[in-house]
């Protein structure tokens, strides 16, 4: 059996709080710096790699001196924030033995349900991809209460694997991976090598966290598999201590529990667009542009569209018609109605001009767009 990982080009590394704090001891300097530095090879081999990491909460309790983890979520928000000033200052002194710049983003949940927000995400973490730099990202705890009550990342990995299409979602844990019950409880149960993911009978498997740092235990990676699959990734669950675990994995070696994905790619973002999100408006495209999507499989330019209707906010979506007024494909807008009004017909370099800005040149960008 070969591993996964190594067809992936763009993958997403969620590492756990336990993993990141030492069990809750404080950072574990010594394993951050050996994911940077499985990173850095993984980015020579050709890898793009965005890195998720929980352990805020950890170790602002431990800089704050606190024992005990706290059940006030206010205390949680300040721990959180104090937290992760350790937690950034480590990943960037370790990639930058490295050469690495590292970039922190903090979402919620909320900011990528949002479609205006889920477009400035995925543009700014894919401009840090561009750039070669490794985007760290966490929960912002600050603002969000749910989220920090459940101590769950794995749903915040998959979120972002969805976000910038990655091919594999790699959630690095304290066990070898899924085991058919906990292996805390249950010294029988045995490693699960494979699975597809999303199947039911892994829910029953998972119990759970297995200790107070880390919360979300195995169920919320087992679900978080399932939400990566949408976009057709798939996920490895493995354990952040073995050795060289991102390297061997990338090289081909199965390690931990691989969850596959079986729908593809292009069908899983379909119904991803399909499932979400409501038609706001509609635009209708020229020959050259028409031609351009549907046979040239190209972005929708602002010079190619004739007319615009209905009224929507950048991030939405509108469907595509031709001249004739068939459908021809829907996708989520760069721009608001009235700048699509003010910008169509013309090129791309004449947006700035025109609106005093420039979001992006494309008014659908083609990973945006799905052709009916
Ligand atoms: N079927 C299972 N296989 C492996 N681990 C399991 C299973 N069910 C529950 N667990 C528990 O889940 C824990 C990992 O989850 P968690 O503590 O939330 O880690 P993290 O901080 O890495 O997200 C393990 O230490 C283990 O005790
Ligand atoms: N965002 C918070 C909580 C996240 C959390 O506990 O997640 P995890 O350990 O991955 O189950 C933190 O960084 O401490």
């Amino acid at each position: 059996m070969k591993s996964i990982l190594a067809n992936s080009k763009r993958l997403v590394v969620k590492v756990g709080s336990s993993l990141v704090t030492n069990s809750g001891a404080g950072l574990d300097h010594a394993a951050i710096a050996n994911w940077a530095e499985q990173i850095a090879r993984l980015k020579e081999m050709g890898r793009e790699v965005v890195l998720v990491s929980s352990g805020a909460v950890a170790e602002g309790m431990q800089r704050l001196g606190w024992k005990k983890r706290p059940s006030a979520v206010h205390e949680l928000q300040a721990a959180a924030a104090v937290g992760q000033m350790g937690l950034v200052q480590v990943y960037e002194s370790c990639f930058r033995k490295h050469s690495l710049h590292t970039a922190q983003i903090l979402l919620t949940h909320d900011d990528l349900s949002d479609r205006k927000r889920y477009l400035n995400a995925r543009t700014t973490l894919r401009t840090l991809l561009e750039l070669n730099v490794i985007p760290i990202i966490n929960e912002n705890d600050t603002v969000v209460t749910d989220e920090i009550r459940f101590g769950d990342n794995d749903t915040l990995g998959a979120l972002v694997t969805n976000l910038i299409e990655a091919d594999t979602l790699v959630i690095l844990t304290d066990q070898s991976g899924l085991f058919s019950a906990d292996p805390r409880k249950d010294p029988t149960a045995t490693l699960i090598q494979e699975a597809t993911a999303g199947e039911a009978e892994l829910e029953k498997m998972a119990g759970g966290a297995g200790s107070d740092i880390g919360r979300g235990g195995m169920l919320t990676k087992i679900l978080a598999a399932k939400r990566a699959m949408r976009s057709g990734a798939h996920t490895i669950i493995a354990s952040g201590r073995e050795r060289d675990v991102l390297v061997r994995l990338a090289q081909g070696e199965a390690i931990g529990t691989q969850l596959i994905a079986q729908t593809m790619p292009i069908a899983a973002r379909k119904q991803w667009l399909a499932d979400h999100l409501q038609v706001r408006g509609r635009v209708m495209l020229d020959e050259g542009a028409t031609k351009a999507l549907c046979l040239e499989g190209k972005s929708l330019l602002p010079i190619g569209v004739c007319e615009v209707s209905g009224d929507f906010e950048r991030g939405e979506v509108v469907t595509c018609i031709d001249r004739d007024g068939r459908e021809i494909a829907r996708g989520l807008i760069n721009y608001a109605a009235g700048e699509a009004r003010k910008i169509m017909r013309h090129a791309s370099v004449e947006i700035e001009p025109i609106l005093g800005y420039v979001d992006e040149p494309e008014l659908i960008h083609r990973d945006n767009l799905v052709l009916l």
